[in-house]
């Protein structure tokens, strides 16, 4: 069998999430009116099916305004959800954008424990190169020696420098040798793993301003990204890690991994809602060129059941 293309491995990422639509939806047979009933089943549809109540009144009401008691089919109905969640979604489609100048640009990774985050800056890494971009690593999370070794294997995998330290180093100092190892070596990116640990907020808040008080030094603009990886299937998880990322460490930008499983993706669609933070990028997959840019129109048509 051949492998499944990444549009299939979106699916999957998202399949419950459609599933539970499509069921919750199944009322909806044959043309329906689209009254304040209908328009109830459909609210209460969208926030079981992980789209979280905000997103799903907001797609109530920008239904209601522009069909109310217009008589719609499954299929109407179905197209017309999966417009008002691309509405939302499309904002927040956000490619990673690198800058010119001042190189590096120093890109913070941050997230729990086996979010994937060590896969994502390797597919992150990689992605950039192809682009043409200079990238660098710099192993922040000194925590775990195994963090180390991991992030220096697929540095050598993918061909790109790594700036490391013992296990149990300063995260600052190394990250204030890589960048200006970086600087030195005119490259474009520079991504910092971090420990990241959500387990003592206090001890992440002071890893984060010490990093972020010695990249100042060299660089007040410096960490130019803090990007929070999350991990699919955690589902509604990711709403209070971004809400605690958020606060503790200045989140810009999310990148959800693990989409290729039996996820439930549209917990990205509440994230959109609630935090209008930029999505830069999807993981579907365990190699290196298993990182894709986020497609609001296609995610949206996948779980409304109409891709
Ligand atoms: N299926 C799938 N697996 C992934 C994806 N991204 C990462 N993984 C797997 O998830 C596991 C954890 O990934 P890591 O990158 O080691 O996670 P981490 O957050 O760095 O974890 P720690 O090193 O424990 O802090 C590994 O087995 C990865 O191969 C993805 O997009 N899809």
């Amino acid at each position: 069998m051949s492998e499944p293309t990444w549009t299939e491995r979106v699916f999957g990422g998202f399949r419950k999430t459609s599933e539970r639509l499509s069921q919750n939806l199944g009322g909806v047979v044959g043309t329906t009116r689209l009254d304040e009933a209908t328009l109830d089943d459909v609210e209460d549809a969208l926030i079981v099916s992980d789209l979280g109540p905000a997103a799903a009144r907001r797609i109530r009401d920008r239904l209601s305004e522009k069909r109310f008691g217009l008589d719609v089919t499954e299929t109407q109905l179905k197209e017309a959800v999966a417009e008002e969640i691309a509405a939302i979604l499309r904002p927040v489609a956000v490619p990673l954008e690198i800058i010119a100048f001042p190189r590096p640009q120093v890109i913070l990774v941050i997230g729990v424990n086996g979010s994937g985050k060590t896969t994502t800056i390797a597919k992150l890494a990689h992605w950039l190169q192809e682009d043409d971009y200079g990238v660098m690593l710099a192993a922040g999370d000194t925590f775990r020696a195994a963090a180390i070794g991991q992030l220096a294997t697929w540095a050598e995998r993918i061909g790109v420098p790594i700036v490391r330290g013992p296990e149990g180093g300063d995260p600052a100092s190394i990250v204030f040798d890589a960048v200006k190892d970086a600087t030195a070596r005119g490259i474009d990116a520079l991504i910092v793993d971090t420990a990241g640990r959500l387990q003592n907020k206090r001890e992440l808040m002071d890893e984060l301003a010490k990093i972020r008080r010695v990249l100042g030094r060299l660089n007040p603009e410096a960490p130019h990204n803090v990007i929070l990886v999350l991990d699919a299937t955690n589902g509604q998880n990711a709403l209070s890690q971004i809400e605690t990322f958020r606060d503790v460490a200045g989140v810009t930008g999310l990148v959800m991994t693990k989409l290729d499983g039996t996820a439930r993706g549209g917990v990205l669609v509440a994230a959109a809602e609630q935090f209008g933070l930029p999505i830069h990028a999807i993981g579907v997959g365990e190699k290196m060129d298993d990182l894709r840019p986020f497609d609001a129109d296609l995610v949206a048509r996948v779980i409304a059941g109409v891709a």
